[in-house]
């Protein structure tokens, strides 16, 4: 114990029978994401002094606006990870293709690390909560390069994953199926320490985060959700309360303290959802439901979708057990139809010869 706290190095070392595999690797990869994280909070930290608020001028594969802390982040957790030498893909949100790590040290290299270097990337100039989110596979290949088919791996097969909210104290987050723990960055010592222990979502909460703006293009059941969060109900403790922050990992780390429900659907701007499976909702899927919550589509578990593309997006609903199941009864009592309607309709112009279907 450093002046009376754990830090994740010495937990990591303590609870390395959490961690099946050989000793070690877990901690030199936590520890290279953690050199990085400290990296990117340092400058998030002095962000309005020197030239890293903004944007690039680019865009990246997702068609979005890079901001420079987007880029700069990007670049130092593969560098991170380059030089740790225990991974040997990085598929990242800023990165059209899987990057290969071929450093002398990554010879051996058995892990892929998915990550989203800057989350809520629209706070960045405006002072609030940003993270970073990441998810950790061991290759299934044992022979010459790993591929992108180690990397399109279904979320139950991840042997860790995490966040950093880089918030009013910067935190890091991680799960490797043995439950759930919260460190906090101590940058008299620059260490993250042990701040959280076995963290626990409330079954119940009376919190609900989406971004109501794009209502009018919800599916049905979600708006329905939403007029079932609105109504006073003594009872359930309703109206409930509306949170969203536009930082996925800022709004869910508040879910996973206090409770709460968030929803990105699909929304006409997005029509299968805005997150992405890889890097969002398969490692935040993992961390809430070792934290005893649960994460779906509306219909389908988030961890069983087999992945089929790098960026791919699905629509999650995800936190307090209770909320997510309420919300996926009104989702088969109010969308599940009119889906099933439309596939019934696309089901018989095909069997008719319209080739196409419906628009
Ligand atoms: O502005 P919108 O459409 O509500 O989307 C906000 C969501 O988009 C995100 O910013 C997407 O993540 P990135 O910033 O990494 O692209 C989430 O963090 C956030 O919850
Ligand atoms: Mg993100
Ligand atoms: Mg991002």
């Amino acid at each position: 114990m450093v002046c009376g706290v754990k830090t994740l190095g010495q937990f990591i070392i303590e609870k390395q029978a959490d961690f099946p595999y050989a000793k070690g690797e877990l901690s030199r990869l936590l520890r290279d994401i953690g050199i990085a994280a400290k990296i990117v909070n340092r400058e998030i930290n002095k962000a309005g002094l020197v030239d890293i608020l903004g944007d690039m001028g680019t865009t990246n594969i997702q068609g979005e606006e890079q901001k420079k802390l987007d880029v700069y982040a990007d670049e130092q957790f593969i560098a991170a990870l380059t030089s740790g030498g225990e991974c040997c893909i990085v598929a990242t949100e800023e990165e059209d293709e899987i990057i290969h790590i071929d450093s002398p040290v990554s010879q051996n290299a058995k892990y892929i690390v998915c990550i989203d270097p800057l989350d809520g990337s629209s706070n960045t100039d405006v002072n609030v909560a940003v993270g970073t989110i990441f998810s950790i596979y061991r290759r299934k290949s044992v022979e010459g390069r790993a591929s992108l088919a180690d990397v399109l791996q279904k979320g139950t097969e991840q042997v860790a994953a995490g966040y950093v909210i880089y918030g009013s104290s910067t935190m890091l987050v991680y799960t490797t199926g043995k439950g759930v723990n919260g460190f906090t960055l101590d940058p008299s010592i620059g260490e993250f320490c042990l701040s959280h222990p076995q963290m626990k979502i409330p079954e119940n909460g009376y919190m609900y985060s989406v971004n109501e703006g794009n209502y009018v293009h919800f599916p049905d059941g979600v708006k329905k959700y939403i007029k079932y969060c609105q109504v006073e109900d003594e009872a359930t403790k309703r109206p409930y309360t509306s949170r969203y922050i536009g930082s996925m990992v800022g709004d869910i780390h508040r879910n996973l303290i206090k409770g709460g429900i968030y929803i990105y659907p699909t929304t006409a701007r997005s029509p299968k959802g805005k997150l992405r499976l890889l890097y969002e909702c398969n490692p935040m899927a993992f961390i809430i439901e070792q934290a005893g919550g649960k994460a779906s589509t509306g219909f389908d578990r988030i961890l069983d979708i087999q992945p089929t593309e790098l960026h791919q997006r699905v629509p999650v609903f995800i936190g307090s057990k209770n909320m997510v199941n309420k919300a996926e009864e009104m989702m088969l009592l109010y969308t599940a139809k009119s889906i099933s309607i439309e596939a019934k309709v696309e089901n018989t112009l095909q069997d008719l010869g319209v080739v196409g279907g419906i628009d």
